[in-house]
């Protein structure tokens, strides 16, 4: 009955949005599972849909919550009451409740298999690293699709609509994470839409990659890039380009993004999650100088934290608070500090419009320092 309901649901959107074809979805990713952006009634409807029988038919995965799985964001009981609702409720459908704005670490998306995620971090890292297919599907497309097992066959599901339509030439770099996302927030505040093929981006690593793909797809409606040599297929990609628009970004361009007007009452790391190596470069930095003055916040996923194991508790005593399952755009715990400091662009979109707190985005070594200052 209840994967009827969202076959219908599905196939209705696709009347509207993709000629009424759908393609078969291996796995999917639900955002909007946080009771701070979903509110009473998103709760309502996740705990309609699992009453009514509703389960996912695919491996289904969930975004952050509002409250991480070891309690160290404090939130209120109305949030906290909430956020159980929502998480009763996605078990029941069968959605895997490890919340992570990362689920590229653990679910491999091979190249050129469909997927229904709706996370936009997440869906261009796998478009553009690993050339895995899927279109940004809005939170609640994403679950129905799950049910269902198929979404609708929008452009990013083929190759046709794939074709890079705009030459992008980074003349900067090699990029850290901040500046890898003032790339992709530039690329995405100039170009609006389309397909970008980007030459010449050169980034330092994991977190450089991650942030990328998050600022590309906050600045923009875009959740896929062609980079050149590191797109799996990016030849092909070449040979099929119909270019419109050629555009610059330069190491000045990039530096538009740096500010270092405020001093931060707290340091945060890890939006996408952090990987291992960036927890690990924060706690040898604080090894190295000491118990920095400023607290420093880190969110990663379940399964780095996990593999991190004794050391979230040694991190503790440096000030450093690393956590799970939820981050500082989607926990009211935000609203706790006045001022931010992150290497994170999306957490610098996010931050002062969801929790109207301020937000001074830096380079990480930056960002550490002012932790210090
Ligand atoms: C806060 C949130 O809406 C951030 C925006 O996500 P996205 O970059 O539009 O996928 C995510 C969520 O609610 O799960």
């Amino acid at each position: 009955m209840s994967r009827e309901y969202a076959r219908e649901v599905v196939l209705k959107i696709a009347d509207a949005v993709s000629s009424g074809e759908v393609v078969p979805v291996e796995t999917a990713h639900v955002s909007g599972v946080s009771f701070l952006t979903v509110g009473e009634y998103g709760v309502e409807f996740l705990e309609h849909l699992a009453a009514s029988g509703a389960r996912v038919s695919v491996f289904t995965t969930s975004n952050p919550a509002a409250v991480d799985l070891a309690g160290v964001l404090g939130v209120d009981e109305v949030v906290a009451k909430g956020q159980e609702r929502i998480t009763k409720a996605l078990r029941a459908m069968g959605v895997n409740t490890f919340f992570s704005c990362t689920p590229y670490e653990f679910v491999i998306t091979r190249q050129r298999t469909f997927h229904a995620w709706a996370e936009s971090n997440a869906i261009t890292y796998i478009n553009t690293f690993r050339d895995a297919w899927s279109d940004k599907n809005p939170g609640p497309l994403a679950l129905l699709g799950a049910i269902a097992g198929f979404v609708p066959k929008t452009p990013l599901y083929t190759l046709e609509g794939r074709r890079p339509t705009v030459l992008v030439e980074v003349e900067a770099g090699p990029l850290g994470p901040l500046e890898a996302g003032a790339v992709g927030a530039l690329m995405g505040e100039q170009i609006g839409s389309g397909v970008p093929y980007v030459r010449g981006l050169s980034l330092t690593g994991e977190g450089a990659r991650r942030e990328f793909a998050a600022a590309l797809s906050t600045y923009s409606a875009m959740v896929f890039a062609v980079v050149e040599g590191v797109t799996p297929n990016w030849k092909e990609y070449l040979e099929i380009a119909d270019f419109r628009e050629k555009i610059r970004i330069s190491q000045g361009d990039v530096a538009k993004f740096l500010r270092n007007d405020e001093t931060p009452d707290v340091v945060y790391f890890g939006c996408p999650f952090a990987d291992v190596d960036s927890v690990l470069w924060v706690l040898a930095e604080v090894k190295k100088r000491g118990v920095p003055k400023r607290p420093i916040y880190i969110s990663t996923s379940p399964g780095v934290y996990g593999i991190l194991g004794r050391l979230v508790e040694e991190a503790k005593r440096y000030n450093v608070y690393i956590f799970t399952g939820s981050c500082l755009v989607v926990s009211p715990h935000t609203r706790k500090f006045r001022t931010i400091a992150t290497d994170s662009l999306k957490a610098v979109y996010y931050i002062p419009r969801l929790h109207g707190v301020g937000v001074v985005p830096c380079r990480r070594e930056r960002c550490l320092d002012l932790a210090y200052a």
